[in-house]
């Protein structure tokens, strides 16, 4: 594994770039979503949940007691399908997927999809890591906005503006905001042990390819964290 640091070179850019399938992986909180929204069009951001029925949505929901995870055949199907449509012509740019994957039996599925429909990108793996104590705190003061973000299972996921002059409303569209139910304590605590137990499989399984994960350090600011990020893959471009 390497960080993602100031120590990276800067290289000019290649005369030929091949698109970057970007997977932003690691616990809940550390700040994924904020980091691929900064980066990329929101339509080169893939989420799985937003292309998955809301029926599958609720039955797979995230309790305090049941950690809801999708059927890999339907998890199959999404991929196919997004790596397989226009939005994602190798010619139209670099992808993030906004965590994903979540496990390493993910990590070769998406991979074996990726050969067979895909085959014009390179996969970088990114993993965005902090202590439990930065996750704690963030998804304390996360908040999300119904009305900015339709979700299928009627439960927005991604962090909202928060207005200067009322925090408890959007800094959007005026909306009082709610926080996550997910972010509830008890069941952060469990997505967290999910995710430190799933994450060793997931780097042995970008390894099992040949794919080094980069890792960034969550805890950075937001400024930060964009600014290595385009260095990676300014300085990865020609690999
Ligand atoms: N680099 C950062 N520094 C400080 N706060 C951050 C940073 N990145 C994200 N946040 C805040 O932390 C919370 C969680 O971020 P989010 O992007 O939703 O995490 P994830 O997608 O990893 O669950 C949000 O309220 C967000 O505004």
């Amino acid at each position: 594994m390497a960080a993602v640091t100031d120590e990276i070179p800067e290289r000019p850019l290649p005369a030929t770039k091949r698109p970057a399938a970007i997977a932003v992986f690691g616990p809940p909180a550390a700040g994924k979503s904020t980091l691929c929204r900064a980066l990329l069009d929101p339509a080169r951001v893939f989420r799985l949940r937003e292309h998955v029925s809301g029926q599958t949505l609720r039955a797979t929901q995230t309790t305090a007691t049941s950690l809801g995870w999708i059927e890999p055949d339907e998890v199959a199907r999404v991929l196919h399908e997004y790596f397989t449509s226009d939005a994602t012509a190798p010619d139209s740019g670099d992808v993030l997927l906004d965590n994903f994957p979540g496990t390493g039996d993910q990590v070769h599925q998406w991979l074996s999809i990726m050969a067979e429909a895909a085959p014009g990108y390179r996969v970088v793996p990114v993993e965005l890591d902090a202590e439990d104590s930065v996750l704690l705190s963030r998804a304390a003061c996360r908040r999300v906005c119904a009305d900015c973000e339709p979700d299928a299972a009627g439960e927005p996921r991604l962090p909202a503006a928060i207005a200067k002059a009322n925090p408890s409303r959007c800094g959007d569209c005026g909306s009082i905001l709610a926080r996550r139910p997910t972010d509830e304590p008890r069941t952060l605590a469990h997505r967290i042990l999910r995710y430190r137990r799933a994450s060793a499989a997931i780097r042995i399984a970008f390894a099992d390819h040949g794919l080094p994960v980069w890792t960034l350090d969550g805890s950075l600011d937001q400024q930060r964290h964009r600014a290595l990020l385009t260095r990676l893959l300014t300085n990865e471009q020609g690999g």
